[in-house]
């Protein structure tokens, strides 16, 4: 709604059929498919998708290699020195049987090698040139300080399944494996359309007017899954949002504000306006019940739309991007869901009798700590959290555990 507003009358809209929040994700999560693999290298592969399993393209290590800083000793000691160092990156001459060379942490071990001795291990006799193995009288056994070829993985085993998430951990083991590629989803694109006449991007609020505190927060999470991301300001009148919204090329948009029925909340009519199918016309769950999802006739190119509405009070956007934008996105980016897992509330945690409460909370031992200012117009509370616990219609007793759902987070 904006400031200054001219139009009284407040339109009666019925609020839509009330979808429990668990079949909410679900419809969300169940109305696309994952969109189709692309190659990219390893840097453009971040936070995607993996579309195909990880397999090692080669041994790890790929030959058997030092574990530290030493002599390549072959057989059992004194060992007579060979005058090179075996160095990373070299490859190395034979060893004859008696005999020791310096080697490098990460270097090839020589053929014929059976063990490093560490340097802090050995001694060197300056009379003889000999290499004695110190504090005692036996020598390494074989394979001592060794990371032997194929001690992580063989060649062709499978490494990570499709579906997993590439992290930086994930591209490094790529890399490691021999990979300069990776087979990943395509991400959808996304647009952002934030309405709102009362809007400012920049200062302090005044004469009515409030700071748009959704885009700076909803652009980076949005971000997590999705391929590119455009944000528009949308003014608060009906034909602004039906060309947005009629003409918008994203694979989903992303609308806040105006999901509810005051004067210039235009977002049901325009769904209608264009045959918009409503997948989930508000949820029962608090803050955000006048979320909503809807597909959108496709793009002129063909491809199929989604448009997800977020409701304008702050917490209850948030609680509309964790409930419907999200599974979305996740599955249209090849994301497995996401696994819950359990915390005990360390106070009673807040709840509402048909409806789940999303309350923010701080975690601490796998304890929830709900904390306050979690009104649906405040982010007070979200911004020292660690997530949502989801607390189900009548609250859970005091003993008992409630769903944790982390805020998304890019990889
Ligand atoms: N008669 C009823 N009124 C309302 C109901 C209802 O059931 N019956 N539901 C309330 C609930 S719950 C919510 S949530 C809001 C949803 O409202 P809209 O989605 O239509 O959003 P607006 O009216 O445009 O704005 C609501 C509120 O949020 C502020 N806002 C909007 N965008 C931003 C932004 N980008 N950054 C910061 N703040 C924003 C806006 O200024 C309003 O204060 O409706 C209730 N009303
Ligand atoms: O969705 Mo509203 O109050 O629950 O902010």
């Amino acid at each position: 709604m904006s400031a200054g507003r001219t139009r009284p009358k407040h339109h009666a809209r019925p609020h839509g059929h009330l979808t429990t929040w668990t079949k909410a994700r679900k419809i969300a999560r169940d109305t696309g498919v994952a969109m189709p693999a692309r190659t990219r290298e390893l840097p453009e592969a971040l936070g995607h998708t993996l579309a195909e399993p990880l397999t090692a393209l080669t041994d790890l290590p790929a030959f058997d290699t030092s574990a530290m800083d030493g002599w390549a000793v072959a057989g059992p000691g004194p060992w007579t020195i060979h005058e090179s160092t075996t160095l990373a990156g070299q490859e190395p001459a034979p060893l004859p049987d008696g005999a020791a060379v310096g080697i490098a942490t990460g270097a090839q071990l020589p053929a014929g090698a059976s063990a490093v001795l560490r340097y802090e291990h050995g001694h060197v006799d300056g009379s003889t040139a000999l290499l004695w193995e110190l504090g005692t009288a036996s020598s390494p056994t074989p394979g001592r300080d060794v990371r032997p070829r194929g001690q992580e993985c063989s060649r062709g085993e499978p490494l990570l399944p499709a579906g997993s998430t590439v992290t930086p951990g994930v591209l490094g083991l790529a890399a490691a494996a021999g990979y300069d590629h990776l087979a990943v989803h395509q991400r959808p694109t996304v647009e952002l359309l934030v309405l709102g006449d009362e809007l400012l991007d920049t200062g302090l609020p005044h004469q009515g007017r409030v700071r748009d505190a959704l885009s700076p927060m909803l652009e980076p999470w949005l971000r997590c899954a999705t391929e590119v991301i455009t944000r528009r300001l949308v003014s608060d009148d009906r034909d602004s949002l039906l060309d947005a919204v009629r003409h918008s090329p994203a694979d989903v948009v992303i609308t806040t504000g105006s999901t509810a029925a005051g004067p210039v909340d235009h977002l049901h009519a325009v769904l209608a306006e264009i045959n918009a199918r409503l997948l989930v016309d508000s949820v029962a769950v608090r803050p955000g019940h006048p979320m909503l999802l809807a597909e959108l006739p496709n793009s002129a190119d063909g491809r199929a739309r989604r448009l997800v509405g977020l409701p304008g009070n702050p917490l209850a956007a948030v609680a509309g991007i964790v409930t419907l934008a999200m599974p979305l996105l996740e599955r249209l980016s090849g994301r497995p869901a996401i696994d819950f897992h359990q915390v005990r509330g360390t106070t009673e945690l807040p709840w509402h009798s048909d409806n789940t409460r999303l309350v923010p909370v701080r975690l601490h031992n796998n304890t929830a700590l709900p904390l306050p200012f979690h009104g649906p117009a405040m982010l007070r509370g979200l911004a020292a959290a660690d997530g949502l616990a989801v607390v189900p219609p009548g609250g859970v007793l005091a003993s008992a555990t409630a769903e944790f759902l982390p805020m998304p987070r890019p990889w």
